[in-house]
């Protein structure tokens, strides 16, 4: 029987995150968590709705939320079953379909942010649908039905159909053993938690001994804003994570390239693994020039990569030592799949970016397929996880000991409760309302 979207509707979600300076960073200085938050409708008797959303950090949400209103139109009316049947030439169509929209871009910017939530909300539906989680739907798929989901304009000179499927051939005889070592064990994590720059030394250090205690191996500090700070900082994390776990640093942006090197010289004493987007996320170049002078650190860039032909120039450059990507920046699940792929072929481990509301909640289906599906391995794999906000999905992220236990629930693992839906609209929801009040 056919599933047919009725309906899209579309919501401005934020959370107020930047009173207690969660999630912030030397470039973003006070984020608020949001989310465009797209529900699918259909007509499927008992209310089957796709959920998918796409992080913002706050204002402009509202940019993102008209930009999936003009989206809307080439969904809806759409059955399921025809999205599915080739969901790669259906998402061929909702970034080049429509040409005036595609102005806006291309394939970057709000309109790929708003693609993202549109798509992943197809995925949703799609996974719950069939009864599985992202992750298992797309592990239980052959290595054909995976690349017809796929786009590959752009960049057939690195990845073809054909190569694509070879490369998932390759994995299919350990897939069973990898999905049920994931059940058992769950994905390795690192935690960003006690990294934020806008908390004190003094939070910071209880919080890096937390995580210690809870089992982290791998700990993110946010770095950038001023060079001594960041020394005195890691100084207290080395001190309370020890040398025997591993601490990566993020600049979010904020130095020149030659900047970039002298400052990672000095902070070499610490011994990152990696330094996170360390100069503009465009400059694919100046990442492969850092790379070469500041080794054995790695360079580690892509939350803000906006799409597969980015991605593909970064690895052609030589210019990652870690990926990034992001749930909801690349143009939904689709082009995450091609990227993966991209990814395995000039063997740079994927380390998807967590730090928003909701990346955990889908990345851990993408770390998960990646491991069972593409690249088989964990060598120099870790997943980004931040720890607030979880209370408001109905399928949260479930950690243990450092690890990411798989999810169990039909879907994408991004429906919000209905009353976090209706709590943290913007600007009318109780606290949006209660916080203009004071
Ligand atoms: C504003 C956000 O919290 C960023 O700081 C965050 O995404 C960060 O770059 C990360 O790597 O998690
Ligand atoms: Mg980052």
């Amino acid at each position: 029987m056919s599933i047919r979207i009725t309906q899209l509707s579309v919501r401005d979600i934020r959370f107020p995150t930047s009173l207690s300076l969660d999630g912030s960073d030397a470039m973003n200085s006070a984020p608020d968590y949001s989310a465009s938050y797209v529900v699918l409708h259909t007509d499927a008797p008992g209310g089957l709705e796709g959920h998918g959303l796409t992080f913002t950090i706050g204002r402009g949400n509202e940019i993102c939320v008209a930009a999936v209103q003009s989206l809307a139109p080439m969904v809806v009316g759409l059955t399921l079953e025809e999205i599915v049947a080739d969901m790669g030439a259906f998402w061929h169509t909702i970034t080049v379909g429509d040409s005036q929209l595609r102005w806006l871009g291309p394939e970057k910017g709000v309109i790929h942010l708003a693609t993202a939530a549109i798509v992943n909300a197809i995925w949703d539906l799609w996974a719950k649908n069939e009864g599985k989680p992202v992750w298992k739907l797309l592990a239980d798929m052959t290595p054909e039905q995976v690349v017809r989901c796929l786009d590959f304009s752009y960049v057939t000179d690195v990845l073809t159909p054909e190569e694509a499927i070879a490369l998932l051939r390759r994995q299919v005889p350990g897939k069973a053993q990898r999905e049920a070592q994931m059940l058992r064990e769950g994905y390795p994590g690192y935690t960003t938690a006690p990294g934020w720059l806008g908390y004190s030394e003094d939070k910071m250090r209880q919080l890096a001994r937390e995580a210690v205690e809870d089992g982290w191996t791998h700990i993110k500090q946010k770095i950038g804003a001023n060079l001594e700070d960041d020394i005195r900082r890691a100084t207290i994390l080395r001190e309370e994570i020890g040398w025997e776990r591993t601490l990566m640093m993020d600049a979010n942006q904020v130095w020149g390239v030659d900047e970039s090197v002298a400052n990672m010289r000095r902070l070499a004493a610490f011994e990152p693994l990696w330094i996170e987007e360390p100069t503009s996320p465009d400059d694919i170049l100046g990442h492969a020039s850092i790379r070469q002078r500041i080794a054995p650190i790695g360079v580690a860039s892509g939350e803000h990569c906006h799409n597969r032909v980015m991605f593909k120039q970064m690895f052609q450059a030589g210019a990652l030592d870690f990926c990034q990507l992001d749930a909801a920046r690349l143009g939904g699940l689709n082009e995450v799949l091609i990227v993966l792929l991209m990814a395995a072929k000039f063997k740079v481990p994927v380390c998807p970016h967590g730090g928003g509301v909701g990346l955990c909640e889908y990345v851990q289906n993408i770390a998960l397929f990646d491991y069972i599906a593409v690249s088989a391995s964990l060598h120099n794999r870790v997943l980004e996880y931040v720890d607030h906000l979880h209370e408001h999905f109905l399928d949260p992220v479930v950690i243990r000991r450092g690890r990411y236990m798989p999810p169990q629930r039909a879907g994408y693992s991004i429906e919000m409760t209905a009353e976090t839906l209706e709590r943290y609209q913007y600007p009318d929801g109780q606290v949006w309302l209660d916080i203009a009040r004071t």
